[in-house]
């Protein structure tokens, strides 16, 4: 029998159908697993046939329902079926005819040209070329160099008539996918060397390439192309078709998450929406297979919101429940609690950052000390808790370094005084902070010993050293201990940590992701001005990052923007944006409105429903609850939806001066505080797939005003 392939635009196209035609799709599919090859090829249902003029005798059109028809690429060995696209008859038919599937010699991968389209657009694209005082997008590479990273002869010729980057994207659909992403990352500025070992190298030929071998091929495309194994296979895959993430992985997302071993802790690093949770999730199933009796693995986070995320993902990707039940997955500072607390024992209150800081001023001003509740809280966090320093003596010898602000040694006597009275305090009203809790767990840890075989970290930049030394303690130093994804880029609190000096090594094993499969180009390039190319420092070692070639081949409408008189108008604008969403079909679900402070969340929320559109807070909602979601900018983190609203951008909220430190105060603390302001409204921005409003009212935040977007 036949091995059943389907390809990615398959599932996509395939999950867009209605019920009847899906239906028909489903048997289609159910054929290819249970006729022969004989049976296949004569059966009156699927009723095969090559569309008239077709380019390439491998291409077949089959009968999936009255009106549709799957493109259905047979290769000679009678080995394989790939289902290729589903498509209304006429078109089905229009487009069969056009694709020519070849093998790729540098990659081994399937690839499919529209061959007639290209060969009528060339000519076109070189009469343009030629008559354009523009230069050629690849004129730095000699055709040489592009051969060598897999782009061949007609997408080359095509590639040397291209002037822009525009003309690039407008190629996208008619050129094999992996040809068009080197050509994409090299326009991005990306180096020769950098191509090749992030998109060619893993797949590399290591033996003889028999070219006319698609069956083969078809095996080697595991990046767009899944190979089915049975029925259950087939239900399981057509059952979520858009949950593409759990059977195509990028090559690059496939080598990270399925290498078979790290020799010690790992990094996956990329700008939003590469696909990190993803390569978490799928390590997690890697490590799964491999796990010893006994053994259990920690899935972790920053916020609950998030620990719901991954536990969804992770049961669409790991559906057996037993399995599942060896994966811990919870926030650090619910385990950091779970450890701490003694069973029977209550968990006592927590202090919000706003008590914690009250609580420092008050300690300042009864001990009648020079700093203020800000400094004395900001000394306590990053430098006692951050090296986890337990005495005067301890403080007396620790390195300040990274501070903007001077404090005498001489002086840290008195400072330790208040943290005393600070530690006093809480243990009198029975009451904790989440970093200390982490940081008593992490020292229990250190003598009772590790939890856990794996740990693997999601939304890793903003935790605090303190998490990090409880993370390190959960896990022996073995190799693949840790495994990381996080983003510098979106590092929303004012904490910046370096892995490498907290013994968190992952020098040479480390991988940055660059193609964003979550938004459209429009809303990624937006976003990208308001970080204005400024680097971030890295999570490994604090060196600078860039998001250079952080791309989507996604296209849509540019955001929108609106600036309002007021915070009624801008609210009024809102509920009509969001009307227009929803009336263009988007589920009230998978619109979101970000703010950055509850309290103008709360009058959207309110706003929204006075105009009798449903809407909840981000933390009361279940995935059922139909509603549009609202929060602040920082409870988006990690989260995607179709449709984002950001509101309040306006200047003396974005930034807020009460988050970011005076600059006469700690200038290294101000930039720090001001950087994780301007990444807010990035991640908040970021999460947006296809549409993003933001709007203001008064004077817009100086964040747009720099980004040239207001
Ligand atoms: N290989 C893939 N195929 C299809 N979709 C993918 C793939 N990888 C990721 N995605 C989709 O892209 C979106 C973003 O993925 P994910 O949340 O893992 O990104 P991220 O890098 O963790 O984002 P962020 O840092 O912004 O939280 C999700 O909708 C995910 O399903």
């Amino acid at each position: 029998m036949p091995q059943l392939a389907l390809s990615a635009r398959f599932l996509e196209e395939f999950g867009k159908l209605d019920s009847k035609a899906r239906d028909g799709a489903v048997k289609v599919a159910l054929k290819f697993q249970q006729l022969t090859l004989k049976q296949l090829w004569t059966d009156v249902g699927l009723d095969f046939k090559q569309p008239k003029g077709a380019r390439d005798k491998h291409i077949y059109t089959c009968r999936v329902s009255k009106f549709y028809r799957g493109v259905v690429l047979a290769p000679d060995s009678g080995e394989a079926f790939l289902l290729l696209r589903v498509l209304p008859h006429d078109d089905a038919y229009a487009w069969a005819a056009k694709q020519v599937p070849s093998v790729n010699a540098v990659t081994r991968g399937l690839e499919i040209l529209d061959a007639v389209t290209t060969e009528q657009l060339i000519p076109m694209w070189e009469a343009e070329a030629a008559g354009s005082p523009a230069s050629p997008l690849f004129a730095d590479y000699s055709d040489n160099d592009l051969q060598g990273l897999g782009v061949e002869a007609d997408v080359l010729r095509a590639a040397r008539s291209l002037t822009d980057k525009a003309q690039l994207d407008a190629f996208a659909p008619l050129m094999p996918e992996d040809q068009w992403q080197v050509l994409q990352f090299l326009a991005e500025g990306l180096s020769l060397q950098e191509v090749w070992s992030e998109f060619v190298a893993y797949r590399a030929p290591t033996a003889a390439l028999d070219r006319t071998d698609l069956a083969t091929a078809i095996r080697s495309t595991p990046s767009r192309i899944a190979l089915v194994t049975g029925e259950q296979e087939l239900a399981d895959i057509l059952e979520k078709p858009f949950a593409a993430w759990r059977v195509f992985l990028h090559p690059s997302q496939r080598h990270v998450a399925y290498r078979p071993s790290y020799s010690g802790p790992a990094q996956v690093t990329g700008g939003p929406g590469t696909g990190k949770t993803v390569v978490a999730l799928h390590r997690v199933k890697h490590l799964l297979s491999h796990l010893r009796q006994g053994e259990r693995i920690l899935l972790t986070t920053f916020t609950g919101t998030l620990t719901a995320a991954l536990r969804d993902g992770l049961a669409q990707l790991v559906e057996d429940d037993q399995q599942r039940a060896r994966v811990e997955v919870t926030t650090v500072n619910a385990l950091a609690r779970q450890i701490v607390t003694a069973p029977g024992e209550e968990a006592g209150d927590y202090l919000s950052s706003s008590e914690e800081l009250e609580l420092w001023d008050e300690i300042s001003k009864r001990l009648e000390l020079p700093w203020n509740g800000q400094f004395l809280a900001q000394e306590y966090k990053h430098v006692i808790l951050a090296q986890g320093l337990r005495s005067l003596d301890e403080y007396a010898a620790a390195s300040r370094a990274g501070r903007g602000s001077r404090l005498p040694a001489t002086r840290r006597p008195e400072l330790w005084r208040a943290v005393e009275e600070f530690d006093e305090n809480l243990a009198a009203r029975k009451a904790r902070t989440h970093l200390r809790v982490c940081d008593e767990a992490a020292l229990l840890l250190a003598s009772s010993g590790p939890l856990y075989r794996h740990v693997v970290v999601d939304e890793a930049q903003d935790l605090h050293p303190a998490q990090w030394r409880l993370l390190r303690a959960t896990v022996s130093r073995r190799p693949d201990d840790l495994f990381i994804a996080g983003d510098p880029h979106q590092r929303i609190y004012d904490t910046k940590v370096s892995l490498k000096s907290l013994e968190i090594p992952v020098a040479g094993r480390s991988t940055r992701m660059r193609k964003n499969y979550r938004s459209t180009q429009e809303i990624l390039a937006w976003s990208m001005a308001l970080l204005n190319g400024r680097p971030v420092e890295q999570l490994a070692d604090g060196s600078d990052e860039t998001l250079a070639g952080f791309r989507s081949s996604l296209h849509g409408p540019r955001p929108s923007m609106h600036a309002a008189p007021s915070q009624d108008d801008e609210l009024d604008e809102l509920v009509r944006c969001v009307q227009e969403w929803h009336d263009k079909g988007v589920a009230l679900s998978d619109i979101a409105i970000a703010a950055r402070f509850n309290r103008l969340a709360g009058r959207a929320v309110s706003h929204l429903r006075e105009a009798g559109i449903p809407a909840l807070g981000l933390r009361q909602e279940t995935s059922e609850t139909e509603g549009v979601r609202v929060g602040t900018m920082h409870s988006l983190k990690g989260l995607e939806f179709r449709c984002v609203a950001v509101i309040g951008v306006r200047d003396g909220v974005v930034p807020y001066p009460g988050a970011v430190t005076p600059m006469e105060a700690d200038p290294i603390q101000h930039h720090t505080d001001l950087t994780a302001e301007r990444c807010l409204l990035f991640v908040a921005c970021t999460r947006a797939r296809d549409r993003l409003h933001v709007s203001w009212s008064g004077a817009p935040s100086p964040f747009l005003a720099e980004a040239g977007t207001a």
